[in-house]
């Protein structure tokens, strides 16, 4: 797929495969396409070219069958803030003709002190939580999350890691992008990493850290050590 906002080349040519029932990171240094990359996927942004098929169907052609069996959870959960999440909750489901129990949701994402509350009440770690909930409420195939970890305490994150790993063991299939590389190490289980706009490396977290021997999280280092492996061809 490609991707250009005005002059700015946002996906500059991603080539994916994403295998039914695993953890897939989507993993880069800030502005380097994830967000873009996983909007895409989920049919929010419009490819300039290129074919997307999600669950063995075209994406443009079954777009409404397919809006019915993703879930996503963006960067800027944008939830209204006079509404109770009780009331979100129920809303949101009330969209879809699938729908996971409610209760079920509620218990695993331990939201039920908070259903009573207004959006605007909540904390930022339990607005994200909300937002994780309603990507859960058509009980989905696919979930894609745009950095659901980005600013959430170190106990919110883990609690958020066992919670993707419970619906893995559903038989899900998890997107999630995040610009921690040691995140993605630990959790998923094939990591694409994009730099620029384009894919570096796709492949298991243990083999990408084998080839980029850098202490983890530093950028500046993993873009000097994808130019080295770009000159050797190593590539994706
Ligand atoms: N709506 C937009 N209009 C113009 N440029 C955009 C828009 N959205 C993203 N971009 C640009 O496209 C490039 C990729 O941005 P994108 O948000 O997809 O990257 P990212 O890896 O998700 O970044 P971050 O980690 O900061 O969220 C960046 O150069 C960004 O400035």
């Amino acid at each position: 797929m490609l991707k250009s906002y005005g002059m700015i080349r946002a996906i500059r040519g991603i080539t994916l495969r994403i295998h039914r029932g695993e953890i897939f990171g989507v993993i880069g240094p800030r502005g380097s396409g994830k967000t873009t990359l996983i909007e895409l996927l989920i049919g929010i942004q419009k490819a300039d070219s290129g074919q997307l098929h999600l669950l063995g169907m075209d994406a443009d052609k079954y777009a409404d069958q397919l809006k019915q069996r993703i879930g996503f959870q963006l960067q800027d959960t944008s939830l209204h803030d006079r509404i109770k999440v009780k009331e979100v909750l129920q809303l949101f489901r009330s969209y879809y003709k699938k729908k996971r129990n409610l209760n079920e949701i509620i218990s695993m994402l331990a939201l039920q002190p908070y259903l009573n509350q207004y959006v605007m009440d909540l904390t930022e770690n339990w607005k994200q939580r909300v937002a994780f909930a309603l990507a859960l409420v058509n009980d989905p195939d696919i979930i894609f999350l745009d950095e659901p970890s980005s600013g959430l305490e170190p106990q919110a994150q883990t609690e958020l890691w066992t919670i993707l790993k419970r619906l893995r063991g559903e038989g899900k299939t998890i997107v999630v992008s995040t610009s921690q590389m040691e995140e993605a190490q630990q959790h998923c289980d094939r990591v694409a990493l994009i730099v620029g706009g384009e894919l570096s490396l796709c492949n298991t977290p243990q083999e990408i850290k084998r080839k980029l021997s850098f202490g983890i999280n530093e950028v500046d280092q993993m873009n000097l050590q994808l130019t080295s492996l770009r000159w050797r061809g190593e590539t994706a």
